[in-house]
């Protein structure tokens, strides 16, 4: 289609007012970060040569997007796709943790002094014993369980000395029995063993003939099938008032609030909420990215014909935009052209609860490839124009990066055009892309690293250098491989070290670059 006259016009005043200085962005702007050369000395017209009018410090620009938008209103999710979010509100104790005085050990629940009289068992899917613990009396226990009221300690099977078992038996003689050897555990010794129960049982499942907790009304429960005759004791230090109970809400009161609004919903914090009691989250939902594509010299798919460029951009952006807190949707393609563009720019908005038309771009954050410079294809700013968007970034003082842009239609929705050169679309990315989406899920800003810079790093005079690094035992090195049309140094590398212009050595800091999570 032919290009608006308005931007014709504007697209040649930049030339013109770009043209003298072209040479010298040729030298320095393309050039990869780690070559060696001389950066023209900063002098009259240095800072025209860097930012472009109205570009703004790379910092402020990350600083905008993260504040250009707020939460999405929150939904409740069941725990198993709640993964990922962020928390909508704080997280309570819908329980105190334990939720009884329970057992910390499997042993022996005593009460009083040693020797004690076995009088029944306690397992932890059980009722609990329901009686109290006489002193000089003691109860078999696994661990969970929750132990009788009267019991001061639960002793060990390793440290137990278990003697008895015959019918009209005593206390122990004294240093008679079965013994554990001093200063060692000792396995097991005579577990309980209930008329036609079987020895040790299995966790949860209850053993014929163990004492339970009768219903309101009932007699106590009387240890059935008691032996006469069952006795334990201890080697000696093993009993310490209240060792091994867990007493109730001990791990976590009732009430407690553990994590606050904005927290990630990490698999320990899964765990941590079914445990307090949690079926359901409230949480923020994850924002959808739309992915326009644009230019016809851009093919999504086998090997690029001369002249033609495979899309490099479109692949990265649905892992950095999880990353980020988000999801995006598929890429799509449009060919250079206003039309095209604003079609897609002017479709209806999303809803958190689902697309409203089955054809446009859904997300709450569209994001445009290419088409944010100057160029005679280049349409996004006067197609945001024409749809009365709020510019919000309107080129950044970056390298590579600079021709990125912010804005927000009048429906909400936030349009991140990326430069077409795929190094610097990633550079762009993680300036207002990934924090808008980040605002966007509720989360907090990323936490910043700052590290020593090593190598040979060239800083811009006026300008922020993105430069792809790993880190080592000395610092951040560069990888070298990050011109602005290359991703090799962004595979290379851990992080993207922010140089400030004029950097002199001083520690930077380093953006992290979306990682693998194998
Ligand atoms: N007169 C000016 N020209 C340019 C300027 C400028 O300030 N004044 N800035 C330069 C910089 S820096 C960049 S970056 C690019 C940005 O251009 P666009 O965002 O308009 O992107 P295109 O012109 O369409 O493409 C630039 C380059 O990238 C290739 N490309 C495009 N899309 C993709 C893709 N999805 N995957 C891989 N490669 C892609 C395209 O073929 C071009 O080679 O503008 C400079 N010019
Ligand atoms: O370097 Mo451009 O800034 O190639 O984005």
């Amino acid at each position: 289609m032919a290009v608006p006259r308005s931007t014709v016009r504007e697209a040649v005043h930049e030339a013109v007012h770009e043209a003298a200085h072209e040479a010298v962005r040729e030298a320095v702007h393309e050039a990869p970060s780690r070559d060696p050369g001389a950066e023209p000395p900063p002098g009259p017209g240095a800072s025209h040569r860097g930012a472009h009018a109205g570009a703004l410090p790379w910092e402020s620009a990350r600083r905008v997007a993260a504040s250009a938008a707020g939460p999405l209103p929150p939904v409740d999710l069941p725990l198993h796709l709640a993964y990922g979010r962020r928390l909508a509100a704080p997280l309570h104790a819908l329980v105190p943790v334990p939720g009884a005085d329970v057992a910390a050990m499997d042993g022996y629940a005593v009460a009083g002094d040693p020797p004690w009289r076995v009088t029944g068992l306690v397992l932890a899917g059980g009722a609990p014993f329901g009686a109290a613990l006489a002193p000089g009396t003691a109860v078999e226990i696994a661990t969970g369980a929750p132990v009788p009221e009267g019991a001061e300690a639960v002793l060990p099977y390793e440290l137990a000395v278990r003697t008895g078992g015959a019918a009209g038996g005593g206390p122990p003689p004294s240093g008679g029995g079965r013994s554990a050897p001093p200063g060692r555990f000792a396995p097991p010794l005579g577990r309980f063993t209930p008329p036609g129960g079987v020895p040790g049982g299995s966790p949860g499942a209850p053993r014929a003939g163990a004492p339970r907790a009768g219903a309101p009304g009932e007699e106590p429960p009387r240890p059935q099938g008691e032996p006469a005759g069952e006795w334990v004791s201890a080697v000696p230090g093993a009993v310490e008032p209240g060792r091994h109970i867990r007493r109730r809400g001990e791990d976590c009161p009732l009430g407690t609030v553990v994590l606050t609004a904005g927290s990630a919903v990490t698999p320990a914090v899964l765990g941590l909420a079914a445990g307090l009691g949690h079926d359901v989250l409230r949480v923020r939902p994850r924002p959808l990215v739309s992915v326009l594509v644009t230019g016809d010299e851009v093919v999504t798919r086998g090997l690029p014909a001369p002249g033609r460029v495979r899309d490099a951009i479109g692949p990265m952006l649905p892992g950095l935009v999880e990353w980020a807190g988000g999801l995006a949707e598929a890429p799509r393609w449009l060919p250079d052209g206003a039309r095209a563009l604003a079609a897609a720019l002017a479709g209806t908005p999303a809803t958190p609860d689902g697309p409203d038309g089955p054809d446009g771009p859904q997300g709450q954050v569209i994001v445009v490839c290419g088409a944010s410079s100057k160029g005679p294809a280049d349409h996004l700013r006067a197609v945001l124009a024409g749809l009365g968007a709020e510019i919000l970034v309107d080129g950044v003082a970056v390298r590579p990066g600079h021709p990125q842009l912010l804005a927000r239609l009048p429906c909400g929705r936030l349009v991140a055009g990326l430069p077409g050169n795929p190094y610097a679309a990633l550079v762009a990315a993680l300036t207002l892309l990934a924090p808008a989406v980040r605002a966007l899920a509720g989360g907090p800003a990323a936490p910043r690293e700052r590290s020593a810079l090593t190598g040979h790093v060239r800083p811009h005079h006026a300008d922020t250098r993105m430069v792809a690094v790993r880190r080592d035992g000395r610092g951040a090195v560069p990888v070298g491989h990050d011109r602005p049309g290359s991703l090799w140094g962004a595979a290379l590398a851990e992080a993207l070290a922010v140089v400030p212009p004029g950097w002199r050595g001083e520690p930077v800091e380093l953006v992290p670059l979306p990682a693998q999570r194998v």
